[in-house]
Formats: structure tokens, C-alpha cells, sequence
């Protein structure tokens, strides 16, 4: 998968919080059309990366790359614009509005000059795409956690990204839903979109990872396909006597 055209590179990024390197001299590529999966046991530094790479931190040192432009600088709108989305592992879409509205909300913030119209009729696309459209009069509230993960991945959809970023947008599923969660990224990727995710759950990493960063104590200890970065000893060490397991 990998030689494509870069969507996202990482150059030496850090993030320092007082005398804490939660992200240290971090460097990665990002392939158009690739789906990679960051991991790492707790506290490695993963959902600090995925807030440098949106936008909601700036890095203490470092470069990032999106769509070849430098956007190190730029707010989270500026990169929602050129073409990154981002699904959050705490669902928030807005609770009183209907699917139907959050998903036009995002379809509007995607793209100035959009008609609310157009908006409309783009969002009930996606609702279909992501299997939500019988849910779409309903209150975001009434959501169950699958449908509310649903809708979260149709927002940022919405957004139209080239690079969609997933925040353990399985946690919390049964087995059973995370492989429908799974089948679900598997087709934004077959739009086209590339998909950066952050999974503690090593059959989800397993089954949709093209290639897999390992993270440890805010470095990137490992890279490569699953295969290669679970039989890596450093990786192994690295989960070694912490909660998560390595080997599905
Ligand atoms: N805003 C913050 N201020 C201070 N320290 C922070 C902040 N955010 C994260 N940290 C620290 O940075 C380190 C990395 O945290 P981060 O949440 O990025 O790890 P993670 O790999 O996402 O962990 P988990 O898998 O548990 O979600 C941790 O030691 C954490 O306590």
C-alpha cells in the first residue's frame, strides 16, 4: 500500500505537558488510500499524537504535513477545510437534534458556501452510507452506543475528508458490532478516504490495519504490517505486564 502519494507526515513531532513528553520526536507517513493504526499500551501518547494531527495542540517541536501543505501552524478548522475529519472515542454529537441535523451540521461546517439544502440531502446520503437512515428522525440521544459510533463516522464524514481520524471508535462494542464497526471502515476506505486510527483492540488492528505504529512512552518503538510489529520484541516488552493484550 505503501509508495502512494503522502496524505500525512509526521516530522520529529513533540508535545511536552510541564516536564512530560507525552509525544517525543514522532515521525511517520501516511499513504493516500492506506488504513494505519496507531497503538501502544496506556499512556504511550496516542490520543496526545491524534490532537497534534487535528489540531487541537500545537507541537512543541516538530512539522506536520497534510495533502503536502505545511499545516503545523494551522487551527482545526483550517485542516477540517483541506480535508481532515476526525470521530471522537467520547460520542458527542448534539443530543436534542436529530441524526438527520447533526449529520447536516457537519455537512455544513465541511465546506463554506454549501446550501442547507444541499447540506440536507448530502447528509441523508450518508445516513444510508453508514446504515443509519432508519434513525434518522430520532433524537441523537436515542441512540445505542453502535448507531451513536454510527453517527459519530457520518459527521466527520460529512466533513468530506480525504483523511478520516478514529479515536478507539470501537470501545465499547460487542464483538458481534465491532466487526459491523470494522465492514464500516472498510468502506469509507473504499471511497477513497484514508483512515488514521487509534484501536486498543488487536483483532480490530488485526483485521484493518494496512500497516501499524507502535507507540511507547511518546516514541514510536515499531512499524510495519500487524504481523511484523506484534512478533517485534521491543513491542512485546512494551505490553508486557500492562492490561492490554497484545495477541487477539
Ligand atoms: N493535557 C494534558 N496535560 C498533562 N498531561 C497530559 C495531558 N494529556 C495527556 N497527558 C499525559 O501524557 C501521556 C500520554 O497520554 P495519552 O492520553 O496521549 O496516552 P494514550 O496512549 O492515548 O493513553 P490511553 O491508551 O490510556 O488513552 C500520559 O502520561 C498522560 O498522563
Amino acid at each position: 500500500m505503501s509508495g502512494g502519494p503522502v496524505v500525512l507526515k509526521a516530522e520529529g513531532l513533540s508535545k511536552r505537558f510541564g516536564g512530560l513528553l507525552a509525544v517525543q520526536n514522532v515521525s511517520f507517513s501516511q499513504y493516500a488510500g492506506e488504513i494505519l493504526a496507531v497503538i501502544g499500551p496506556n499512556g504511550a501518547g496516542k490520543t496526545t499524537l491524534l490532537n497534534l494531527l487535528s489540531g487541537v495542540y500545537r507541537p512543541t517541536s516538530g512539522r506536520l504535513e497534510l495533502l503536502g501543505e505545511d499545516v503545523t501552524e494551522k487551527p482545526i478548522e483550517y485542516r477540517c477545510h483541506l480535508g481532515l475529519g476526525r470521530a471522537f472515542q467520547i460520542v458527542r454529537p448534539f443530543p436534542e437534534m436529530t441524526v438527520h441535523e447533526n449529520v447536516t451540521v457537519g455537512a455544513l461546517f465541511g465546506k463554506r458556501g454549501k446550501t442547507l439544502s444541499a447540506a440536507r440531502e448530502e447528509a441523508y446520503d450518508l445516513l444510508e452510507r453508514t446504515g443509519l437512515a432508519p434513525q434518522a428522525d430520532k433524537a441523537a440521544h436515542e441512540l445505542t452506543l453502535l448507531q451513536d459510533k454510527r453517527l459519530e463516522v457520518a459527521r466527520a464524514l460529512a466533513t468530506q475528508p480525504k483523511v478520516l481520524l478514529l479515536d478507539e471508535v470501537m470501545a465499547g462494542l460487542r464483538p458481534a458490532e465491532a466487526q459491523e464497526a470494522v465492514a464500516l471502515v472498510r468502506s469509507v476506505q473504499g471511497s477513497g478516504i484514508s483512515v488514521l486510527f487509534i484501536e486498543h483492540i488487536m483483532p480490530v488492528v488485526r483485521d484493518l490495519a494496512d500497516r501499524v505504529v507502535v507507540m511507547d512512552q511518546g516514541q514510536v518503538i515499531a512499524e510495519g504490517t500487524y504481523r511484523e510489529v506484534t512478533a517485534n520484541p521491543q513491542v512485546v516488552a512494551a505490553y508486557l505486564g500492562t492490561e492490554a493484550e497484545l495477541h487477539a
